[in-house]
């Protein structure tokens, strides 16, 4: 749990010492890491200050966002051009020069999403407030603006459907379910697979922040380097620090920057 971890900002003087040893690859989570959680996930932006905090770091630490949500929809609201994306929890994962590398076994599944989504659509239909948000590797299914007392309704419907498909899984993240292929790959493979394009041979040291129970599969990827997690996701954590929430992460890339 986080509040048992250590806090990044209370030991940010031996953690600045860490960066400037080992040059970390820096891996950044998206919604509640760089913009705030809110109502309707279409409205989440991230601040101008944020976005030049994160320009100013990936000058000096090789950087991707990593995030559930679809790899242009994230890029586009981060809009730095030079950072790396995966998108999707992984699945899709953008860097400059046009680079491109989507998960082949998880393109065959896309037909499928296709079919299950109008299903979904129309058992979910009497249920105010979900919301549909399709990535292109991932579908997620909002429940933020449904009454509490019909939460457990939506999960049960999403799995009575899901056992008809095993090629999905259902996932969990922020008042959100997330339908995903049924394939091994997540967050943390999606870091690995990205600590290649980003860093020098041999440089492993890695530093991943993160806010979601999602985001546990890349703090398990990072052991050799830092997990920091943001606020608290009330499951059990890989991660070795903690920040209270965004303002404490604005606050530690400032100190991370200072001379
Ligand atoms: O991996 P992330 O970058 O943290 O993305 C995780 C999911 O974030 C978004 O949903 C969450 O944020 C919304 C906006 O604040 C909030 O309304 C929702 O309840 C949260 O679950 C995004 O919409 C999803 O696609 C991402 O998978």
């Amino acid at each position: 749990m986080a509040n048992e971890l250590p806090s990044a900002l209370k030991n940010a003087a031996e953690l600045k010492e860490k960066f400037r040893v080992n040059k970390p690859l820096l891996f950044l989570d998206f919604d509640g890491t760089l913009a705030p959680i809110v109502e309707k996930h279409e409205d989440a932006a991230i601040s101008e200050e944020m976005r030049d905090l994160v320009n100013k770091l990936s000058r000096v630490y090789p950087t991707a966002v990593v995030s559930g949500r679809g790899m242009k929809d994230v890029s586009q609201r981060v809009k730095l051009p030079e950072l790396y994306y995966a998108g999707s929890h992984g699945f899709e994962i953008s860097g400059p020069g046009n680079f491109l590398k989507e998960n082949d076994e998880a393109q065959k599944v896309l037909p499928i999403f296709d079919k299950i989504e109008p299903v979904l659509r129309e058992k979910l239909k009497d249920i105010n407030g979900v919301d549909f948000e399709r990535k292109k590797f991932t579908l997620a299914i909002h429940y933020r603006q449904v009454n509490e007392s019909q939460v457990s309704e939506v999960h049960h419907r999403v799995s009575e459907i899901l056992k008809d498909y095993r090629e999905l899984l259902k996932a969990d993240g922020k008042k959100v379910i997330e339908i995903r292929p049924a394939i091994d790959w997540h967050k943390g493979k999606a870091v690995e697979f990205l600590k290649q394009q980003l860093g020098e041979k041999d440089q492993n040291f890695s530093v991943y922040i993160g806010d979601d129970v999602t985001d546990e599969d890349a703090f398990e990827y990072v052991e050799d380097g830092l997990g920091i997690l943001v606020g608290d996701h009330g499951n059990k954590t890989y991660a070795d620090y903690s920040l209270e929430n965004i303002d404490e992460v604005k606050e530690f890339f400032k100190l991370l920057l200072e001379k």
